[in-house]
């Protein structure tokens, strides 16, 4: 069966399918320059930390490799280009390391191949293409790790290599990813093993990137599973016997706190209260040793509407606009309006969930504990 893939691209050519017309339709959308890169991010066309990360890599490659008429003079000129359209690019979304990661690297790789002997503009542009399209392939390669990792922390924790029932929350898989994906990766991975019994995802109000993609996925992937909604967690944590919580992860700090979609902090009270094991699964790129702890992760506020209407406005016709500004079609036939008016709307994207609640961090690199004194050390992911 093929897989679902959220990005598909060759040299000079990236097309993402629309995640705003998922589960009803499958389109594919052509992003051709950073712009549209920017905006379909920001928009959520495309989400989930890896697949932002790579979306923007790669619509800045697509933008060099066709842009044959304007390219820079000097190769000094192509290195201040790449950088100031990476900057742009990190400001599509706050919370998620790994645009910011991913551009760092760009950023340190184009700069130091000014270093090298006889540089030309065209080496500079042809050096960033190339990396941007490792970190593709890269990302799939950690995704099937991850899957490996904690399939098998998860059977040893629990000491069952069969009947393993989990709980997971928002969209962690290959819609998320380059493909295979990390928590949803490792669902993957205890079915192949047949250790799986049953897999739940939340619906995750309020973008309902559980109901509306994970589900999809879950279907498409014929592995055993039911939807429930947010609020029913508790009660089937009590009632089912389940034996791990798996999440992803848009940033996990120095200290193992991690930023992950709203609601994954209430479900790593409730696991830790019904004595379920929970899991952060998620790339290397993803953690962030410069930040200490979760008090310094910037979380992300999305707008009141996405509260307020149930699946949310949909953006169509919508033109790439130099200010960034989206615009949304709130009178498209999915937004259903479900709340009075005049009412006030918190609508976090992300929540910390505290290291205290976690008990395994999976990366590529194998699965990070705490050690005796109770402490995740993060730097210990980045050895293989
Ligand atoms: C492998 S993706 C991990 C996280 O990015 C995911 O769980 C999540 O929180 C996505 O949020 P989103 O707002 O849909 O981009």
């Amino acid at each position: 069966m093929a897989t679902l893939l959220a990005i598909k691209y060759a040299r000079g050519s990236l097309e993402i399918l629309d995640q705003l017309l998922l589960p009803h339709q499958s389109v594919y959308i052509p992003v051709n320059d950073v712009l549209t890169g920017w905006q379909a991010i920001r928009s959520m066309q495309v989400r989930g930390a890896p697949a932002i990360a790579i979306v923007a890599a790669l619509s800045l490659a697509v933008e060099l490799n066709n842009a044959f008429d304007t390219a820079p003079a000097t190769p000094q000129s192509a290195v201040e280009l790449i950088h100031e359209k990476l900057d742009y690019l990190v400001t599509s979304r706050p919370t998620a390391v790994n645009l910011a990661d991913a551009a760092g690297k760009l950023k340190a790789l184009t700069q130091n191949v000014l270093a090298a002997n006889e540089v030309t503009p065209d080496l500079v542009v042809k050096a960033y293409i190339e990396a941007a399209e490792l970190m593709l392939l890269k990302d799939v390669e950690d995704n099937k790790a991850i899957g490996r990792h904690g399939a098998e922390w998860i059977t040893n924790a629990v000491g069952k290599t069969s009947g393993i029932r989990v709980l997971t929350h928002c969209n962690t898989g290959s819609l998320a990813t380059a493909s295979y994906g990390t928590a949803l990766g490792i669902i993957r991975s205890l079915h192949a093993n047949a250790s799986l019994d049953h897999a739940y995802c939340t619906e995750t109000r309020p973008y309902n990137q559980g109901s509306r993609l994970t589900a999809y996925e879950l279907v498409y992937e014929q592995i055993p599973a039911t939807l429930i909604t947010d609020n029913m967690a508790a009660a089937l944590m009590s009632q089912q016997g389940l034996a791990a919580v798996i999440v992803g992860a848009d940033r996990v700090a120095a200290n193992g706190d991690t930023a992950n979609k709203i609601g994954t902090y209430q479900l790593a009270i409730l696991a830790k209260f019904f004595g379920v094991k929970f899991v952060v699964a998620a790339p290397t790129t993803s953690v962030d040793l410069y930040t200490k702890n979760g008090e310094g992760i910037k979380i992300e506020q999305r707008p009141g509407w996405e509260v307020l209407v149930v699946s949310g406005p949909t953006v169509t016709n919508n033109p790439a606009k130099e200010s960034g500004e989206v615009v949304v079609d709130v009178t498209d036939i999915r937004s259903v309006k479900q709340a009075a008016n005049g009412i006030g709307v918190f609508n976090p994207s992300f929540d910390v969930t505290p290291a205290a609640l976690i008990d395994a961090i999976v990366t590529e690199n194998g699965v990070v504990e705490k050690n005796a004194d109770g402490i995740f050390a993060m730097e210990g992911a980045f050895k293989a």
